[in-house]
């Protein structure tokens, strides 16, 4: 993992802007930043994707993970955007639900977007998803955070154990992207995944003054039943009462 440069930890990032992430991260200054946390099962294939998206390298053998902060910058629809990259602890399903650490809950709810990742290997990496996409909910209340479904591993149909057509049905469902990649042998799906995570909160993030906004408050608001020129009638008409009833 040394072989990846600007690594720090979540706790460890130096706010952007500050001249610390200038020396972290020279370049991030002044972008606007994309944060995306990687979630699943251990042994999914997490930082194997992370390391892939970011390095376009399949390196096979990691040390277990203890989450590490990766940086880059992308450019999505002509903008080149900074995006911090959250590798997390496997985690694990207890008897009452899944064995979220409150580490990685912090990464939840810091994060402006979630890749959750499952084995095509693994049934029960598959199982997770459902109750791990509640809790990302439930830490995000009140807001739709944009996710990604990715089913990995896809090179090992010899021994797979989850059909990704039910990848795909259960991402619809949940109302997420859906990726069936294969970390070890194709970059392109990878990419995919995270470039269309990072459109979806680019959209997100449009600041408001955008031209679509811009837009909308120069389209002149339709009138209202005029009560200008009702106000004008009825003033002459009292005027007309007034000057018949002086004439009488
Ligand atoms: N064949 C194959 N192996 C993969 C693929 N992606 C990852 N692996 C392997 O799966 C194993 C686990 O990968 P990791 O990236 O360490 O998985 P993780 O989800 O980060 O695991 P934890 O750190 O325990 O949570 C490693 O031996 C990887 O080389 C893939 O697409 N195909």
């Amino acid at each position: 993992m040394r072989l990846i440069q600007n690594m720090c930890t979540i706790a460890e990032y130096p706010a952007p802007g500050s001249a610390a992430a200038a020396e972290c991260w020279p370049g991030a200054a002044g972008r606007r930043l994309v944060k995306i946390a990687v979630v699943g099962a251990s042994g999914v294939g997490k930082t194997a994707l992370v390391v892939r998206f970011l390095t376009k390298r399949f390196i096979g053998d990691y040390e277990r993970n203890a989450g590490n902060l990766y940086t880059r910058q992308v450019q999505i629809e002509g903008e080149t955007l900074a995006i911090q990259v959250q590798d997390t602890p496997g985690i694990q399903v207890h008897e009452n639900g899944l064995g979220c650490s409150e580490q990685l809950n912090r990464c939840i709810r810091w994060a402006d977007a979630v890749v959750m990742v499952f084995s095509i290997t693994d049934h029960q990496s598959y199982e997770l998803i459902g109750q791990l996409h509640q809790h990302v909910q439930q830490l995000h209340p009140g807001t739709r955070l944009p996710v990604v479904v990715v089913a990995n591993k896809a090179d090992l149909l010899h021994v797979k154990q989850v059909d990704p057509q039910l990848g795909l049905q259960l991402a619809s469902m949940l109302g997420c992207s859906f990726y069936e990649v294969s970390v070890s042998e194709n970059y392109n799906d990878v990419y995919s995944a995270f470039h269309v995570l990072c459109k979806e909160v680019s959209h997100k993030q449009q600041p408001s003054g955008t031209p679509e906004k811009r837009r909308s408050s120069l389209i002149p608001r339709p009138k209202s039943p005029n009560m200008q020129d009702l106000k004008r009638r009825f003033k002459q008409a009292l005027s007309a009462k007034v000057r018949t009833v002086t004439s009488v």
